[in-house]
């Protein structure tokens, strides 16, 4: 019996192979793991998306005709790759720029390494702004005046501020109102916010090109979308149609917010460390009224 017992073990798990696992291999999986959840993240939030269906109908494509030796269109997939690789880069040229840039945003590095204690104090803009924001994109949506606001952040948008009217004014809600009454000069367009002034009025923000933004937005949400894309910027648009305000940030538009709503996220760029403490609260009113917008 005991014969019989040795030779099954020896014919059965000398085919074993367990590795010595260290505490970097674990380090290393967990790197690997995260590294891979944020570029699948970033594949499925940006045009990438559609490239990697693209590159697995053709990866299905080469290997029904490996399977069926077709040599000559193995051969111009051989030859073709190395020109689509770089056609990709050219093309997702924006997408791969602003994966960049989040990789080099402060915000990001003190989340990994909370070296820069004194900046995640820093206040971006004061509470006075964050009122004269609120106040005026809700009066605006009221009377139904259309409106396009661009509050920057880490990213300086100095591209996008020369395409308008160079303004130097403190934010509060009568100036708002009045950039963006109808029939004057500086209502069209969209006005960037940084810190506590305006810096730019009548911008000319970039289109964005997702095919699944809902047919009944125009332009101004498209624009407000587009550029929430390429920047980190949060925008906010009020709709001259139906007076509802909106807030588009990393690309995604929540529609037909509240003040409340609308305050909060304020005040989440606001201040880095309330940007921590209330994630949690925000993702769950996010949630919210993105239902409601629905
Ligand atoms: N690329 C852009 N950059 C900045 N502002 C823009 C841009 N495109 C459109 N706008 C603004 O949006 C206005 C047109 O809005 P449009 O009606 O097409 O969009 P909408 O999303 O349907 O908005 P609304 O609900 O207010 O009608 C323009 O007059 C202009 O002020």
């Amino acid at each position: 019996m005991k014969q019989f017992i040795m030779k099954y073990l020896n014919e059965y798990m000398t085919g074993f192979y367990l590795p010595t696992l260290r505490l970097t291999d674990i380090l290393e999986i967990i790197i690997i793991a995260f590294l891979l959840y944020q570029i699948i993240l970033w594949i499925k939030n940006t045009k990438a998306w559609m490239l990697l269906k693209g590159i697995l109908v053709l990866g299905v494509f080469i290997l029904g005709a490996a399977i069926f030796r077709m040599y000559t269109i193995l051969w111009i997939a051989q030859n073709l790759l190395p020109v689509m690789a770089t056609a990709a880069v050219i093309i997702f040229q924006p997408e791969l720029r602003r994966a960049l840039e989040k990789l080099g945003e402060k915000q990001f590095l003190t989340s990994v390494v909370p070296f820069d204690k004194k900046g995640r104090d820093n206040v971006r803009f004061s509470e006075t702004t964050v009122d004269g924001i609120v106040e005026a994109s809700f009066a605006m949506g009221a009377v139904k005046t259309g409106a396009l606001i661009v509050v920057e952040q880490a990213i300086m948008l100095s591209e996008y501020e020369v395409t308008g009217i160079r303004l130097d004014c403190i934010v509060s809600p009568q100036v708002l109102l009045n950039i963006f009454e109808h029939n004057t000069p500086l209502h069209d367009g969209a006005i960037i916010i940084r810190g506590d002034r305006i810096v730019s009025a009548t911008c000319y923000l970039p289109l964005s090109d997702n095919m699944g933004i809902s047919k009944e937005l125009g332009t101004r949400h498209r624009a407000a979308i587009g550029m929430s894309e390429v920047s980190d910027a949060m925008v906010i648009a009020v709709s001259e149609e139906t007076g509802y305000v909106s807030v588009a940030l990393g690309g995604q538009l929540v529609r037909n917010i509240t003040p409340e709503y609308l305050r909060e996220r304020l005040e989440s760029i606001q201040n880095r460390r309330a940007e921590t403490s209330k994630w949690k609260t925000l993702w769950k009113g996010r949630q919210k009224h993105e239902k409601g917008a629905d």
